[in-house]
């Protein structure tokens, strides 16, 4: 009874159409951020354990810089999955240098090295909404994640940007970053198409993707984005009200 009232809310498809694309996948398109299938995962309905967005897409793409701003102004604690690892990098334990290497190449840590950090920052917040940003970068680091974590995310955010401009950004950042340099951003980028967009396209094929158009300024981005989360905070309200109801 409950799902079904919940499903039935007119939430996250009231201001968006739905049109059918030439494979025949339903997309919902709100603005220019297509919402691919949305739905509220079955684990979300479980009041107190984590709401998980995973944040994807290329380098420089402008995951960080979004998260950000999604955090700041939905409450979600932001979890760069790159900003763990580097810290971890500055350990000086063997790990570290490992990482370092990895980063230096533009390749993918171990799974099990990267899940452990994420499973830590989770466990460690009081909050409990998240934006895992930046992973799982390979489908190795999303089934690994599923078996320890025991969950999947609730939804993904997608922010689709042109190589060039990705590689324009990656290059202005200017954070000293060891894999911040033309080589290193060439490997990522292979590395991403080879083997990041594979995990998109599974979210994309399960409906829990949101393709977003990363390209334009930093405030013009976050307004594709800023929808997303205003239905998610329709829904959590609507929820809780109807739990407060069926609890009187
Ligand atoms: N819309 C934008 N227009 C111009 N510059 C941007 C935009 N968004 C982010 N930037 C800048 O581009 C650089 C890369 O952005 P950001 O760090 O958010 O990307 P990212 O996807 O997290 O990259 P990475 O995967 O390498 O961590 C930063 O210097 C950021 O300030
Ligand atoms: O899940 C992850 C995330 C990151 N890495 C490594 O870190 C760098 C930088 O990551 P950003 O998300 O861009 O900050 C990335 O190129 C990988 O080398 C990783 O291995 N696994
Ligand atoms: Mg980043």
């Amino acid at each position: 009874m409950y799902r079904r009232r919940l499903t039935s809310l007119p939430l996250f498809f009231s201001h968006f159409h739905q049109v059918k694309r030439a494979d025949q996948l339903k997309i919902y398109q709100a603005f220019s951020t297509e919402i691919i299938n949305p739905v509220e995962s079955e684990s979300s309905s479980t009041r107190n354990s984590p709401y998980v967005a995973f944040v994807l897409g290329g380098p420089g793409s402008g995951k960080g810089t979004q998260c950000l701003k999604i955090a700041e102004t939905f409450g979600f604690e932001h979890i760069g999955a790159g900003d763990l690892l580097r810290k971890e990098m500055y350990s000086s334990t063997e790990e570290g240098a490992m990482i370092q290497k990895l980063m230096r190449e533009g390749s993918i840590a171990p799974s099990e090295v990267t899940v452990k950090l994420i499973q830590k920052a989770i466990e460690s917040a009081e909050n409990r909404k998240f934006l895992i940003d930046g992973f799982p970068r390979s489908e190795e680091n999303r089934t690994a994640y599923e078996r320890i974590i025991g969950a999947e995310p609730n939804f993904v955010l997608f922010f689709d940007c042109p190589e060039e401009v990705m590689v324009k950004r990656v290059l202005n950042r200017n954070e000293g970053r060891v894999d911040d340099n033309e080589h290193t951003v060439k490997e990522r980028l292979k590395v991403y198409k080879a083997v990041t967009l594979p995990v998109v396209n599974h979210y994309a094929k399960k409906g829990k993707l949101y393709k977003i158009d990363g390209t334009g300024t930093q405030e013009e981005i976050f307004e594709r984005v800023r929808p997303i989360f205003s239905s998610l905070r329709k829904v959590h309200k609507s929820r809780d009200q109807f739990m407060e109801e069926k609890e009187k």
